[in-house]
């Protein structure tokens, strides 16, 4: 019997989105034995430090040690939150597959009568660690107080059982994958806040010369994802931006036409810039970088400097 380890981060929703990954393998190679291997990252040992190590020009934060794992052949396929993942790879390394993306949006968690967006009190305090949603509040709602709020998916749930937080927001994908999708208490539609880019999908990563852990890993492959985050990804690289800039982005298929939708915050919610492109899916990659190339022509650029840590 052939073995294929499969890497991850031993976060709770790490370990959740690889043991699906790994169900979803076994399914279509019965024959094959699958291993889980967890392996700690920076991230996972300096959260504090999150900002200081950005600084030093440190490749993804979450993903660095998972890397030099499969490049030294400890592991064979990575999987990876597809929004934490740098858009270049590494030499020898490639993504050989985009499994059928959850749910791209946030969400909001709040306390009794916190429960909705719109109708949050003036003042209210909403937790969140990431640039993209603090200038969303700033920008869509001033009065609010945005309060930094780090740590996986339980740290985040836990403060709002304490009296600092009145509501917050994170991802869709993570609740739902970690079997808490009935906390969710509102899911914030991407016409009002575009999620981050690759939002809610995965990326398997192998050594881009394993020929026969790549036909495993693509077995589960969906196309129409691929399209859709190929796009998103596109426009972010284009802005030159990373998963830690003021930067969303959402794409979808509707008769046989992807429509992008981007969009570029002041950190302090001074100013929004939003734009669409659409067209052929086939020409995902083009209309993330025309949406990138209009942005920039709009300013983005001087948004996503004044976000940089
Ligand atoms: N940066 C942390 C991170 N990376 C992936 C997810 C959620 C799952 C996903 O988007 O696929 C989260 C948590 C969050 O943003 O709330």
């Amino acid at each position: 019997m052939r073995t294929v380890t499969v890497g991850t981060r031993g976060s709770t929703l790490a370990l959740a989105q690889t043991r699906w990954v790994v169900a979803r393998l076994k399914e279509e190679w019965p024959e094959t034995d699958f291993r889980i291997q967890t392996i700690s990252t920076q991230g996972d040992r300096n959260r504090g430090s999150l900002e200081a190590l950005a600084q030093k020009g440190n490749r993804g934060f979450w993903v660095k040690e998972i890397e030099e794992a499969l490049l030294g052949s400890r592991i064979d396929i990575a999987v990876h939150s597809l929004k934490d993942l740098p858009t270049e790879q590494p030499e020898g390394l490639e993504v050989s597959s985009i499994p059928k993306r959850v749910d791209a949006r946030d969400v909001l968690i709040g306390k009794e009568g916190m429960k909705r967006l719109a109708d949050l009190p003036e003042g209210a305090r909403v937790g969140t660690s990431s640039i993209r949603r603090k200038a969303f509040l700033r920008a869509f709602r001033p009065d609010l107080q945005v309060i930094d709020l780090r740590g996986n998916i339980d740290t985040r749930l836990a403060a709002l059982g304490t009296p600092d937080y009145d509501a917050i927001i994170l991802a869709a994908a993570g609740l739902i994958r970690t079997e808490m999708r009935h906390r969710i208490d509102e899911f914030v539609e991407p016409d009002l806040l575009l999620p981050a880019p690759g939002q809610g999908a995965l990326a398997l990563e192998t050594r881009a010369d394993d020929d026969l852990t790549i036909e495993v890993a693509y077995a589960i492959h969906d196309h129409l994802t691929d399209d859709r985050v190929t796009a998103e990804r596109e426009f972010l690289a284009g802005l030159g931006a990373g998963c830690m800039a003021p930067v969303g982005a959402h794409a979808t298929v509707k008769g046989g036409l992807l429509t992008l939708e981007g969009w570029v915050g002041a950190v302090d919610g001074s100013q929004v810039i939003r734009a669409t492109s659409s067209g052929d899916p086939a020409e995902c990659a083009d209309l993330g970088a025309e949406l990138a190339a209009d942005m920039l022509a709009q300013g983005a650029a001087a948004l996503i400097d004044a976000a940089r840590p």
